[in-house]
């Protein structure tokens, strides 16, 4: 393939493993992130140690980006989004990887670079030069006339990719998914593996996942009953042997995703008319702990 410019945008766990993979195949990667800045030369995803690409503060507006991958949160979302607008008009592909319930025919209204997403379904978390990645379902790929460039791009790169059609489906479905592992994850200072191997924190995680399958599904069509989604939950996340991305924020002491997760299906359920009491319980838990993290 080709060799191209490689922005990554916005990177902690996620982005630095992209960014030392990416590198893997000879493109010329730029990464700007204040997690990848403490990086240095080498990073080691589990223990395996590969070459870290040149970190940067700003973005070099000379270059045109054959490939921005926006891999921030999603609270930092619109304002990255702006400063690439400003910075880098010319990019030419724009992919962005944040969990939650979002449209992005929003973004591509308002920005003048192709959009387009991926979601993650692995786990990963940084810390120093180390990076632990816990395989899940791998990263799915929205399906659009980039999705045969971007996957050959990540396969070149060993990193197996799926493509669908129905983006928003997989979108809600992800949420729910996170709606109910992420906060419990925080709350209980457990891997995903450990809440579902308890039986208490296994009934909670249930009950938010089906009362959030309840309201989404008012806004989407979700195929799959709620039982069987469950059931694939169980399936690609039961054994996961990762701590999820909000239990990491609340461990350095950040902002989560949280009221873009359960508190945007506790205002959700306002609106369609869907009562959410477990949604609405277990903020009330995470806030307590965590008062300034929401
Ligand atoms: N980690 C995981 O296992 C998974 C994460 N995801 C999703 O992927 C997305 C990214 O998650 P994750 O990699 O964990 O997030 P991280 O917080 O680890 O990484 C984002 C990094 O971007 C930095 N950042 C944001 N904007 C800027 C900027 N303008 N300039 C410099 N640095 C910037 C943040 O800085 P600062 O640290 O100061 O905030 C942070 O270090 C989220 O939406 C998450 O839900 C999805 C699946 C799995
Ligand atoms: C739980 C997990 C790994 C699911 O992919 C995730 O999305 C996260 O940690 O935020």
């Amino acid at each position: 393939m080709k060799k191209g410019e490689i922005l990554i945008f916005g990177a902690g766990s996620v982005g630095s493993y992209l960014a030392a993979k990416l590198a893997l195949s000879g493109h010329n990667i730029n990464v700007i992130g204040r997690k990848a800045e403490k990086i240095g030369s080498y990073l080691y995803i589990n223990d395996e140690k590969f070459h870290f690409p040149t970190t940067s503060t700003n973005i070099n507006s000379q270059i045109k980006y054959n490939y921005i991958f926006l891999t921030c949160k999603i609270y930092d979302l619109k304002n990255n989004l702006q400063h690439l607008k400003r910075w880098s008009p010319k990019s030419e592909i724009i992919i962005l990887l944040q969990n939650c319930f979002f449209d992005i025919t929003e973004f591509k209204n308002t920005y003048p670079q192709e959009l387009t997403s991926i979601l993650v379904f692995d786990g990963f978390n940084l810390t120093g030069n180390r990076l632990k990645h816990t395989k899940g379902a791998g990263f799915l790929l929205e399906n659009t006339k980039y999705s045969e460039r971007l996957t050959q791009l990540l396969k070149d790169s060993n990193i197996e990719t799926r493509t669908t059609d129905n983006m928003l489906q997989h979108r809600a479905e992800k949420t729910i998914y996170n709606c109910a592992i992420n906060i419990f994850s925080a709350i209980y200072s457990k891997t995903v593996r450990e809440l579902f191997a308890n039986s208490s924190t296994l009934e909670r995680m249930k009950n938010v996942f089906y009362e959030s399958y309840e309201v989404l599904s008012q806004e989407i069509d979700i195929p799959q009953d709620k039982e069987s989604l469950w059931n694939h939950l169980i399936q690609f996340a039961g054994t996961l042997n990762h701590y999820a991305s909000t239990y990491q924020d609340v461990r350095e002491n950040k902002v989560t995703e949280i009221a873009f997760l359960n508190g945007f299906i506790i205002d959700l359920g306002r609106k369609v008319g869907v009562a959410t009491p477990y949604n609405i319980e277990a903020v009330k838990i995470f806030k307590k702990k965590y008062p300034n993290f929401y």
